[in-house]
């Protein structure tokens, strides 16, 4: 079965008017259908960047991107964004009008059926009750719910969620990851998700990469995250692992 996403030897650059900054050195990963797939590294290592990279809004100067085959060259309605910001939504939009906003931009349905879509995503995080409400009433955990419902209904090939529960106190982000997981488990949608909290990594993840500090280079692929169990201990000894990990490096020096 070939890749549903394929990154192969991207380096991505910035130029700025001084400098020329390399965030990732010539990474290569693939996704497949149904992965929950996660970045995790430490700030600056250049998660944010390949995500947006992937979102096609950034070319790489080495390397490709292919998503079912073809290059990855603009953004798209196959590759739908959540990010970390509360203020994703546009405030003079309810929340259903949010939701069903890019599914009339794209047009992907006729007005009605992108109600009825819209409808059933708000459904599925929760949110009938805010239905009409403006995003300036909902607090940072139900904007981010409305943002996850907006990407969801656009029924994208992969979903690339940059941090979208960083912003959040402990318990919300708990009850986030806990809604997404349950999603997950409804629909089986790709998503790609970038944290760099090694609890969330191995929580939301079947499968994460790990990258090293800037430039970001693949230090590790971990492929068997499904198999731990919160209760049994093994999370707690593939957290300790990842940990090793991520920082062999520097134990060594
Ligand atoms: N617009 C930009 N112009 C120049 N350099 C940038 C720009 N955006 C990011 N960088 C640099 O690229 C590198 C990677 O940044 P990136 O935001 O992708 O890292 P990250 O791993 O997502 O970090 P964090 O977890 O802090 O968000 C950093 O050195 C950063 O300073």
């Amino acid at each position: 079965m070939s890749a549903l996403l394929d990154v192969s030897g991207v380096t991505l650059r910035y130029k700025t008017p001084s400098v020329l900054v390399t965030a990732t050195d010539r990474v290569s990963f693939q996704v497949n259908q149904s992965d929950r797939f996660v970045l995790l590294g430490p700030s600056g290592c250049g998660k944010s960047t390949l995500l947006k990279a992937v979102g096609g809004y950034l070319s790489p100067s080495e390397g490709r991107i292919r998503i079912k085959g073809r290059d990855v060259t603009e953004p798209g309605a196959d590759r739908m964004m959540v990010f970390q910001e509360f203020d994703q939504l546009l405030p003079w939009k309810t929340v259903l009008e949010n939701v069903m906003f890019p599914l009339l931009a794209a047009r992907k349905l006729p007005r009605k059926e992108a109600e009825d879509r819209a409808r059933a995503y708000i459904e599925k995080v929760n949110l009938t009750r805010a239905v009409n409400s403006y995003p300036h009433t909902l607090s940072g955990g139900m904007k981010q719910r409305v943002a996850i419902a907006r990407g969801m209904a656009m029924e994208p090939d992969i979903l690339l969620m940059d941090e979208p529960f960083a912003a959040l106190d402990a318990l919300t982000r708990r009850t986030c990851q806990d809604e997404l997981l349950q999603l997950w488990e409804d629909t089986k949608f790709t998503v790609m998700f970038v944290t760099h909290s090694i609890a969330e990594a191995i929580k939301i993840g079947n499968r994460i990469l790990l990258l090293s500090p800037h430039p970001g280079r693949v230090k590790a692929e971990v492929n068997d995250v499904d198999r731990v169990s919160p209760t049994d201990g093994s999370a707690g000894q593939l957290e300790k692992h990842i940990h090793e990990l991520l920082f062999a490096d520097e134990v060594a020096h």
